[in-house]
């Protein structure tokens, strides 16, 4: 479990998140959405470490991560699987040596030992008989797929997804979602997902977390999104007429 109090974070005089209390739950995929600029990037660095809080805490499992020895850090660190936009593999290595990495940078695992594990979270994500290619030679929701697998190679207890589905196709974008949410519940990792993709939100939906201007301005599931008469929620969300018209006929179908 992730919990957030009262964070704030700025940069000189501008103030970005202005005091965000928030708990994230293992198993649970949270989802963070927000118009550009209300503070989502900011918010998600902030949970990885890449920003210093000027007040509130963040802990995990118990644990504030500014009080962190360095030894404490670097287990952290490990504890910790990250899929950033556009996937971030590393172009001039194989799928298998793409995944092995963190295998290879925090454990002292045998070569046998690593392949093992590979092949194990590579066939989690349907990628088996991939180990070989090149990031260039898959498609982007292979590519994404990879990712995934890096990120859980380690066996995480927490996973934060930066617009994961960027570039993707509808459909693809629905079997990543479906794929980081099937993950998250078999091995009860709190993950927490950066998206602009409200197919995602109505597809995962289990904790939605609307940021406005830096301030938590709502928070609920995404059948609650339906019913809420928030207005910067509605504002956002139903901007698009085709989720308009599927708020409507949720609302006449419940009443
Ligand atoms: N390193 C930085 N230095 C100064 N200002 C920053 C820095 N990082 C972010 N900001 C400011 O913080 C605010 C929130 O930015 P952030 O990137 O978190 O927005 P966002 O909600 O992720 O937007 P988008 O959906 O466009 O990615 C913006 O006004 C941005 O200019």
């Amino acid at each position: 479990m992730i919990e957030v109090k009262d964070l704030r974070k700025g940069f000189g005089d501008v103030e970005v998140l202005k005091g965000i209390t928030t708990t994230f739950q293992p198993g649970k995929t949270s989802l963070i959405i927000g118009q550009s600029g209300a503070g989502k990037t900011v918010f998600l660095k902030s949970l990885i470490g890449l920003h210093i809080p000027e007040s509130g805490t963040i802990s995990f499992d118990g644990r504030i991560n500014t009080n962190f020895s360095i030894e404490e850090k670097m287990q952290w660190r490990q504890e910790i699987g990250m899929v950033f936009q556009g996937g971030a593999l590393f172009d001039s290595q194989t799928v298998e040596e793409n995944v092995m990495f963190p295998l290879k940078m925090f454990t002292k695992q045998s070569q046998a030992e690593m392949l093992e594990r590979v092949n194990f979270v590579l066939d989690r994500v349907n990628l088996e008989n991939s180990n070989d290619k090149l990031p260039a030679e898959l498609s982007g929701g292979m590519q994404k797929r990879v990712a995934i697998a890096r990120a859980i190679v380690m066996n995480p207890k927490y996973l934060f997804c930066d617009e994961p589905n960027s570039g993707l196709d509808p459909q693809t974008a629905t079997v990543i979602d479906n794929l980081i949410q099937e993950i998250t519940d078999e091995y009860k990792i709190t993950t927490v997902i950066n998206t602009h993709d409200m197919n995602s939100v109505m597809e995962i939906g289990e904790n939605i977390l609307f940021l406005k201007d830096g301030k938590k301005e709502w928070e609920g599931s995404s059948d609650e999104m339906f019913k809420t008469d928030n207005e910067a929620v509605v504002g956002f969300v139903y901007s698009s007429n085709l989720f308009k018209k599927v708020r409507e006929a949720y609302l006449k179908e419940t009443n």
